[in-house]
């Protein structure tokens, strides 16, 4: 079977100016990645991750190289171009959660299921996700790990080719962040969605098929893992 090209950066770099200073945080930057693929990117602080993860989701726009979504030129998109393709071939989870306080947690995946022509059933979203019971909590009535579900129900119902998270397990303990991982495995495998995690803990990389290690604003190693193993049997 082909593999399918989703995305490729093609020599892509970002540079930000803050008065005399101007930091190279993504330096001439290429890669492919396959549709369907759970890609894990490793790195220390400051070596570009989430400068990567924001230029691959559209929410800043690399300085130099092309960006290119499914065949099309996201560099070339304009503002209009790069809100649809946030909002409909995008899913987004952060460390914080970042739900919205005053909505129940029906109400947050409604409101991203609103976004898009054809999102999945919101109740059989969140039953996926384990939270059938918990629909009408507000954020500030659920767990960490409770409120890291309903952001992985309301990147899901959207139904993304690409979902996109950064260190979604930061914030959590040990057992609930890998509960959150075999989540998000499930996904990739179940739905097909192409996911990208972000994270500082190596071990994680071994749930993955490829790993991207960043250091100082470039792509250091890529690592083919033939047999990614579930996060449940992962210790770090
Ligand atoms: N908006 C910005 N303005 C100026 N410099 C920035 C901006 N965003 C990031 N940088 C700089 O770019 C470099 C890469 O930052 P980035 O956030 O991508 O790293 P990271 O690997 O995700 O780090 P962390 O793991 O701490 O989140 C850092 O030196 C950072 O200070």
């Amino acid at each position: 079977m082909t593999e399918k090209v989703l995305m490729s950066l093609d020599r892509v770099t970002k540079t930000y100016i803050m008065g005399e200073v101007k930091v190279e945080a993504l330096k001439e930057t290429s890669l492919k990645i396959t549709e369907g693929e759970l890609l894990v990117i490793l790195g220390p602080s400051g070596s570009g991750k989430s400068t990567l993860l924001n230029i691959l989701g559209g929410m800043d726009l690399a300085s130099s190289g092309q960006v290119s979504f499914n065949g099309s030129n996201l560099s070339q998109a304009g503002d209009s171009g790069l809100t649809q393709y946030r909002r409909k071939d995008v899913g987004f989870v952060f460390q914080f959660y970042n739900l919205i306080p005053d909505l129940t947690a029906r109400e947050n995946v409604e409101l991203a299921a609103n976004l898009v022509e054809n999102p999945l059933p919101v109740e059989e979203v969140m039953r996926e996700v384990g939270l059938e019971d918990r629909m009408d909590h507000f954020p500030s009535q659920m767990s960490g790990g409770e409120q890291q579900r309903v952001a992985i129900a309301r990147a899901a119902v959207k139904n993304p080719r690409l979902l996109l998270c950064d260190e979604p397990t930061g914030a959590l303990d040990y057992r609930t962040g890998k509960l959150i991982l075999e989540l998000l495995a499930r996904i990739n495998r179940e739905r097909g969605s192409t996911i990208i995690i972000i994270t500082h803990n190596t071990p994680i990389g071994a749930m993955a098929r490829r790993v991207i290690k960043m250091g100082s604003g470039s792509i250091v190693e890529i690592t083919e893992n033939q047999s990614p193993v579930s996060p449940e049997r992962i210790e770090w």
